[in-house]
């Protein structure tokens, strides 16, 4: 075992015993990168090129597992790094294995002319508290399956960290291939939700009812194809797994017609879905071992992750991305807020009911508190659609002009945006 971080470190080789992994932490400053030397390894699922360096990116915190044994070599300053022989990598292979035999049956029996319900492949949720490993699951599972071919889709309803597009957002994305070491999840063609805030405590109705949008708009594609519909879906959800986060987890296991769930580390949350689906003999609960390799992080991490997360989307991993500012006047866009914060009962005027529907549509003045703030860009034609469509990307305003009535943002394209419908978020991120 080799601890590291600090000062400069030269090249080093690590010789990994079969099914053992290398755990490598980088700093948000300096890079990092890695070589296969020997033998075979992976990083989540996606095998390592046989040559060459692969830069791993700033601040990612990654393992390299190897099943038959590998040398690797690692080149700059990590954070920290060791090796280990214990991990769930098996359970997690066989998990793998019993879904991607699910597939194929599901795939046969659309070939016999099968109703779609009887063509369905596995539709996956990995539920678990904060820190349990979902997200490195959720990659496993897809690049295992994008490596037989299967073009399973992910959904990601984690508003928190927001694995697809931002934060704020429930998407779902089909992956083509394994998940790139590099670049990670592709951006090519996410079907995005805008909900606007890193907590579904916010306005969990929008929340439902966007998760509801989404499972619909999945439905629809899958019943129009069979490939897809067999490969499944791998389902990332939220680490709050009490009180209103279990029971959001309780409605999306049913909004997405959940059949099997994966319970990564907490016994207590896997007899209480187990429980939850006694009478519900098609919907297989499983636990799952944590890998003591996930790497905890605190409030204030995961709150500059999701400012990072916001900067990527414009500026790209690497910082390759040149975003492009533009200029709209303000009776060039109309900015929406889906839902408000609902009052509660106590603090209405006696007699006064809560709003009737907390999922409706208010029209927000621009102002210079939406500086810094991000707006989702609608593919809704009428403002009365927003909530049930998806969005089209993102923009981050940069300054807000009142007397000339002027709003500067950046995009990632150039050009007028495809829509003037906008939705507003609480979500910012501060140009340093
Ligand atoms: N075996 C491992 N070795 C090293 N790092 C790991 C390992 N497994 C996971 N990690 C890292 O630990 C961190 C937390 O893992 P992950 O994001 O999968 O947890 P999560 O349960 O999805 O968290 P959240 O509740 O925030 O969504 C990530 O940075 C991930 O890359």
């Amino acid at each position: 075992m080799a601890a590291a971080g600090g000062a400069a470190q030269p090249p080093r080789q690590y010789k990994l015993a079969p099914q053992s992994e290398l755990r490598v932490e980088v700093p948000p400053d300096a890079p990092v990168r890695v070589r296969l030397v020997a033998g075979t390894a992976e990083v989540f699922g996606t095998e390592l090129p046989p040559e060459g360096w692969v830069p791993v990116p700033p601040r990612s915190k990654i393992a390299i597992f190897t099943w038959h044994g590998a040398t690797v070599e690692l080149d700059g300053v990590s954070e920290s790094e060791y090796t280990s022989d214990e991990t769930p990598m098996v359970v997690y292979v066989n998990t793998h294995a019993i879904l991607d035999a699910r597939r194929a049956r599901a795939r046969a029996a659309a070939a016999q002319g099968a109703l779609p319900e009887s063509s369905q492949g596995p539709r996956v949720i990995i539920v678990g508290p904060s820190d349990s490993g979902k997200s490195t699951l959720c990659k496993m599972l897809l690049s295992w399956a994008a490596k037989q071919g299967w073009k399973p889709t992910y959904v990601d309803l984690d508003i928190g960290q927001g694995s697809i597009t931002i934060p704020g957002c429930i998407s779902a994305t089909p992956i083509e291939k394994p998940i790139d070491i590099v670049d990670g999840i592709p951006l090519e063609m996410p079907l995005a939700y805008f909900y606007g805030h890193p907590s579904p405590s916010v306005s969990p109705d929008v929340y439902r009812a966007l998760m509801k949008e989404l499972a619909q708009t999945l439905d629809k594609q899958f019943s129009g194809n069979s490939e897809s519909r067999a490969a499944g879906m791998i389902i990332n959800t939220m680490g709050w797994v009490e009180n209103l986060g279990l029971e959001l987890l309780h409605n999306s296991i049913e909004i997405f017609k959940a059949n099997v769930i994966l319970v990564l580390g907490q016994e207590k949350l896997w007899k209480m879905l187990k429980d939850a689906a006694k009478n519900k003999p098609n919907i297989d609960v499983v636990k799952l071992h944590k890998s003591e390799g996930v790497v905890p992080r605190n409030p204030k991490y995961r709150q500059k992750t999701r400012s990072f997360r916001i900067k990527e989307y414009f500026y790209g991993i690497a910082n390759d991305l040149a975003p492009h500012s533009n200029v709209v006047n303000f009776s060039d866009v109309s900015v929406y807020k889906i839902g408000t914060h609902q009052a509660p009962k106590s603090a209405l005027p006696i007699g006064a009911e809560p709003v009737a529907d907390p999922t409706r549509l208010v029209a927000v003045n621009i102002s210079t508190d939406m500086v810094h703030t991000v707006l989702a860009v609608s593919y809704a034609k009428e403002p009365d659609e927003i909530v049930s469509s998806n969005v089209a990307g993102f923009i981050h305003v940069t300054d807000v002009d009142i007397q000339r009535k002027k709003l500067t943002y950046i995009a990632p394209c150039p050009g007028d945006l495809p829509s003037k419908l906008l939705i507003a978020s609480s979500l910012t991120w501060y140009e340093a």
